[in-house]
């Protein structure tokens, strides 16, 4: 299967001069060396995705993808597929836990119907784009048509080309998503099913060995579908396929991408095996309670910033991790040297 879409350029972020001038200043202020631990490490990154030693974040952006699975109706997740678009709701009423942080660290919620099952009234902060009323059941068919999957990663390109600022917080929601994330990294980085399959929204040990065996049926059924887009198409659903196009997007604009938990991962997985720079521009926020999300990251070459447990999804771990970045450039910017300070350095 051939998905009709060109990546765009993604360049190496590669600039030792910038590199050596950040480590210079972290080096230089008023602090053990290497005390900040791994805010420095973020502070630097920070840098050379801006562009600067005195890098600002501006108008973040929290997009939540959205759209339904029709896996979902093999029994995948613990809850009902009413739940996407009831969710979808509560996001936009200021309910969920993705509104009350996107309210608390000042960042812009937009959710997209990537694709839910429902007809929503127009309303601001709501912005539809669906090229299907969710997937196909990937047990009978691939879950999109390589039309449908290039239409969802053109979705999420023009959406980013309209956001304002320099940083873009990725959140999702679409019951049996966890199965198209575990599908997608089973696929791309070669790990058995098992390895990959979680509770999700809180299967038990039964429920979680059903969704492997469907999920393995699943694989077989798309053997062929081995290059990334091809994979996308068979076994993803479309809030991701529209993540991954925004994700491209994003990088190819020098954006700050702050990732969320295993889902929006899975976006990030195939983004990066179509244009592998993707990942320099990448602040992951947390390693998720979700079985499978270790491996993910292993395959993303990701350290996250935080360890929380969370099994959300929505954003809400890239919502959390978000004043650590805003810190990270606030003490880039605002901390005294040795010199300035008078201090007397490591003897
Ligand atoms: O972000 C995560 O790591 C994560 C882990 C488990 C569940 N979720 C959320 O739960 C939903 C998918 O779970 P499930 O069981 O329906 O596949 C979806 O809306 C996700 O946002 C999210
Ligand atoms: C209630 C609920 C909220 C969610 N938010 C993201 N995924 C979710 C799944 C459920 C079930």
């Amino acid at each position: 299967m051939t998905v009709p879409y060109n990546p765009p350029a993604v360049p190496d972020l590669h600039s030792p001069a910038l590199a050596a001038a950040l480590q210079h200043r972290l080096d230089h202020l008023t602090k053990p060396l290497g005390a900040l631990g791994r805010i420095e490490s973020l502070a630097l990154r920070l840098g050379l995705i801006l562009g600067g030693t005195a890098p600002r974040l501006d108008a973040p952006q929290l997009v939540v993808f959205a759209a339904d699975h029709g896996l979902a109706a093999r029994g995948v997740s613990a809850y009902p597929a009413d739940v996407t678009w009831q969710m979808v709701e509560n996001f936009l009423a200021g309910g969920a836990a993705v509104s009350v942080l996107a309210r608390q660290h000042g960042l812009a919620l937009t959710v997209v119907d990537c694709g839910v099952c429902h007809d929503f009234a127009p309303r601001p902060g709501l912005v539809v784009r669906k090229p299907a009323r969710g997937t196909a059941d990937a047990l009978d068919a691939p879950a999109m048509t390589p039309e449908q999957c290039a239409a969802a990663l053109a979705n999420g390109a023009e959406l980013l080309r309209g956001l304002p600022g320099n940083a873009l917080l990725l959140g999702e929601m679409g019951i049996g998503n966890t199965s198209s994330a575990a599908l997608l990294l089973a696929r791309l980085a070669g790990h058995d099913i098992a390895a990959c399959t979680g509770a999700g929204t809180g299967l038990d040990a039964d429920g979680i060995a059903r969704k492997t065996a469907v999920l393995r049926a699943v694989l077989e059924r798309h053997a062929g579908a081995t290059a990334p887009l091809a994979a996308l198409a068979a076994l993803g659903g479309l809030e991701i396929a529209t993540m991954t196009g925004a994700v491209l997007q994003a990088a190819a604009e020098r954006r700050v991408i702050v990732v969320d938990g295993f889902i929006a991962c899975a976006a990030v997985l195939v983004a990066a095996r179509l244009a592998p720079a993707v990942t320099q521009r990448c602040v992951f926020a947390h390693r998720s309670g979700e079985r499978g999300h270790g491996l993910m990251l292993d395959a993303l070459g990701a350290e996250p910033l935080l360890d929380l447990g969370l099994r959300l999804g929505e954003g809400s771990g890239a919502a959390l991790a978000w004043p650590l970045l805003v810190s990270a450039c606030a003490l880039l910017d605002g901390m005294a040297s040795f010199a300035q300070a008078g201090v007397a350095t490591a003897g």
